[in-house]
């Protein structure tokens, strides 16, 4: 089975309005709550996918119970930690007369010593039974930035890392199988800039080099790299109708993380997930995958192998 694990869920509102106007009233064209942020996310498109994940994370607050019900009618086999902080509330915003997505993020509330041992007790517990893991996820303030790298440490099957900042470069030292930070997150961590191709190759394969087996890098509908020390890939995403692209990473990452659990290679596993990314940007909610619906999008990615 597969892992889903990560501190900060969300409570989704996803609103559709005609034209944003900050500073104005707007008025919806429709309005959707549910399960969300990106452990959550992971655990749905897992889920859909049909392959066997426990998703782990704390909740307190009126979301626990929502969150809960909702999964246990998506069929989505759920560990949670109670919390005494609220789970956060999120909202997408849909303008559909530019396209664009405005997101609120609320941080995750903090979480007590005591819930975050509860929470390494659950993940050390099903790990026993996982072969791939993902790790995914901003931390609430206060958590220790050693949080990923600890549970690395301990876990010995394959872990795809979906974390930021401080958090990502100690878990490097764990030697995660494959992270994916965005291109300003790679610069962030790099201290420098990567304005070109050849650049960005070569701060990806110092990651390689400071731990990560591999590293990918997607960045929306242009071409997604992926570097191991020896190997660069280029992959051309399929091209889909954009309805709402929130989770197009966490969907990535579990089309991946479900292809790997099949003993799919490298290249292979990450077109699963872009294929997978792409038809969760087909749909409204969150993670709603389709194997049906994204194999037509896996046909469309064109994958090149340039050393
Ligand atoms: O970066 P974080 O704080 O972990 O999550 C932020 C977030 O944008 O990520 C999810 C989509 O990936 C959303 O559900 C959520 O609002």
């Amino acid at each position: 089975m597969i892992i889903a694990a990560g501190l900060s869920p969300a409570w989704q509102q996803i609103l559709e309005v005609s034209s944003l106007e900050t500073g104005e009233v707007n008025r919806c064209q429709s309005a959707q709550w549910t399960s969300s942020g990106k452990v959550i996310n992971v655990g749905i498109a897992v889920r859909h996918l049909g392959t066997p994940c426990e998703t782990i994370y704390p909740a307190g607050g009126f979301a626990r119970e929502l969150i809960s019900n909702e999964l246990e009618q998506l069929g989505v086999s759920s560990c949670v930690i109670p919390q005494q902080t609220p789970t956060r509330v999120c909202t997408t915003i849909l303008d559909r007369s530019t396209g664009k997505t405005t997101e609120l993020v609320e941080n995750a509330q903090p979480i007590t010593a005591e819930e975050l041992a509860a929470f390494k007790t659950e993940y050390l517990k099903h790990l026993k039974s996982a072969q791939v893991v993902v790790l995914t996820g901003s931390l609430p303030a206060g958590t220790p930035s050693s949080f990923y790298s600890d549970l690395i440490a301990e876990t010995h099957c394959p872990v795809i890392l979906d974390a930021r900042g401080p958090e990502l470069e100690a878990a490097l030292e764990e030697k995660p199988f494959l992270v994916k930070p965005n291109h300003e997150e790679l610069e962030r961590t790099l201290m420098t800039k990567l304005a070109d191709t050849e650049t960005l190759i070569k701060g990806m394969q110092e990651i390689n080099e400071r731990g990560a087996t591999w590293v990918v890098i997607s960045q929306g509908k242009d071409t997604l790299w992926a570097t191991s020390r020896e190997h660069v890939y280029r992959f051309t995403p399929a091209r889909a109708e954009v309805v709402n692209p929130i989770a197009c990473g966490d969907s990535l990452a579990a089309g991946i993380a479900v292809a790997l659990h099949r003993g799919k290679p490298v290249p292979a596993a990450i077109r699963r997930g872009m294929a997978a990314a792409a038809d969760n940007l087909t749909q409204l909610l969150p993670a709603r995958l389709s194997e049906k619906r994204m194999q037509t999008f896996y046909d469309q990615i064109e994958v090149e192998q340039i050393t």
